[in-house]
Order: structure tokens, then sequence, then C-alpha cells
């Protein structure tokens, strides 16, 4: 026990602000869309890094297991939200083995959680993908997860990494898009009056619910 941790929690509510109205009547009929909006707003309202979200993924034990990363897109034609990550590090393993997960994202300025949970796909991402020469370096190192002996080993090889061709291939570095089976939007209310709105895939479309809070 962490003397006096309990009375700093207490002291430290969250949600304890004003917070945005959330109407789930006037929510469109498919979620990647309200889900883009949320985002957008949230960075409007300058939350830092409201593209961080969390993926958790199962192992090949049945046990969970969760990491955040970069959202990359969301096709909100075929409600996908697409993800970039090694396919030869633990997360891509467990993909691998069970291509599914859930993707959790919470915006504290916006009091705004939304969970999506379906099925995962992979491609092999183009050498010509978008990215900074140093996240190109990180995932040539490759080796995510791993234990490592010294933050020398580690320099030496992004070093290396940094001096490859950059019209090379990653080898691993791997497109994943979530395809939504049900997408929940939560939105939390500073006197505790919170709305939560589920979709879920039909055989027609979408289906939206009302969730007790
Ligand atoms: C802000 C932030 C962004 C991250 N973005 C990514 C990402 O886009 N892709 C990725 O594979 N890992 C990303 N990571 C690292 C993961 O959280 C995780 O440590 C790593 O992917 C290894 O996870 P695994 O062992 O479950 O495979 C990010 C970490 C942080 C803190």
């Amino acid at each position: 026990m962490d003397d006096g941790l309990v009375e700093a929690l207490i002291a430290h509510p969250p949600m304890a602000r004003e917070l945005p109205a959330f109407d789930p009547a006037a929510a469109p009929a498919e979620p990647a869309g309200l889900f883009v909006e949320w985002l957008r707003g949230a960075l409007a309202a300058g939350v830092p890094d409201a593209q961080v979200v969390t993926l958790s993924t199962v192992d090949g034990d049945g046990l969970p297991d969760a990491r955040v990363l970069v959202l990359r897109d969301v096709d909100t034609t075929r409600a996908g939200w697409v993800f970039w990550a090694d396919a030869d590090s633990p997360k891509g393993r467990q993909l691998a083995g069970r291509p599914a997960a859930a993707m959790t994202v919470y915006w504290p300025a916006l009091g705004r959680q939304v969970r999506i949970r379906g099925e995962v796909t992979a491609v092999a991402a183009p050498a010509a993908l978008n990215r900074s020469p140093g996240a190109r370096a990180a995932s040539l190192v490759g080796r995510q997860s791993e234990p490592l002996a010294s933050a020398a080993e580690y320099d030496a090889a992004f070093e290396a990494a940094l001096a490859a061709d950059p019209a090379l291939p990653v080898p691993g570095h791997t497109v994943y898009t979530l395809h939504a089976d049900s997408v929940e939007f939560w939105q939390g209310d500073p006197r505790r009056r919170h709305v939560r709105l589920r979709y879920r895939r039909g055989a027609d479309g979408w289906d939206r619910t009302l969730l007790w809070p």
C-alpha cells in the first residue's frame, strides 16, 4: 500500500469538468463516421496524441495482451481501423494465431471513450509507405520485444538501419485493418449521467442500442 495514494486519487476525481453533450438520437446510421467526428473533435480540443489507441489481442494460451499504438486511418466505407505493426512482434504473432482484436481509446478532455471489436486482416506494407527515416529504421532493426543486452547494441543496429536503402521494403512491416463488428461510444458526464451507444453489424447494416451506463 502506498501511504496517501487513496486520498490523492479521491482528490482528483475523473471527469470533474464540463464535458460535451452527446445525443444518440442524432447519431449517424454507421459508426466509422461518428468515430472520425469524435477523433477530429479530440484533435481540435488539443488532446495530446489523440490518434494513440490501445490494441488488445489474445495469445496462444488464450490470455489477453494489450499495448498502445498509432491509428493510421479509418475506412469509413467499410468500417475498418488501420494500424501498422511488425508481423514478427508478439502482437503480430498473436494476430496471426487469432486474427481478432479490440481497440480502445479515451480522450480525457472530452470524457469520451470508444471501444471497437472485430476480425483483423493483414497485408505486407509497401516500401513506399509514408514514414520518417527514424520510424523506418526502428522497424528495420526488428526483434521487437526481445530482451536487449545493452543500449549500445541497439544504437549500433539503429545506425546501420538508418544507412539502409529507403527503397527496400521493411521485412515484416505490416498494415493491419480491424474490421469492426461492434463499436461502442461512451460519453462521460461530470454528474455521472453517462451516455452509451453501441453499434453492432447486422445482416442489413448496423443495429444501434443504448446501454445502461
Ligand atoms: C505513443 C506510442 C505509440 C506507439 N505506436 C506504435 C505503433 O504504431 N506500432 C507498433 O507496433 N508499436 C507502437 N508502439 C509500441 C507498442 O506500444 C509496443 O510497445 C510494441 O509494439 C511491442 O508490443 P508487443 O510486444 O505487444 O508486440 C507505440 C508506443 C507508444 C507509447
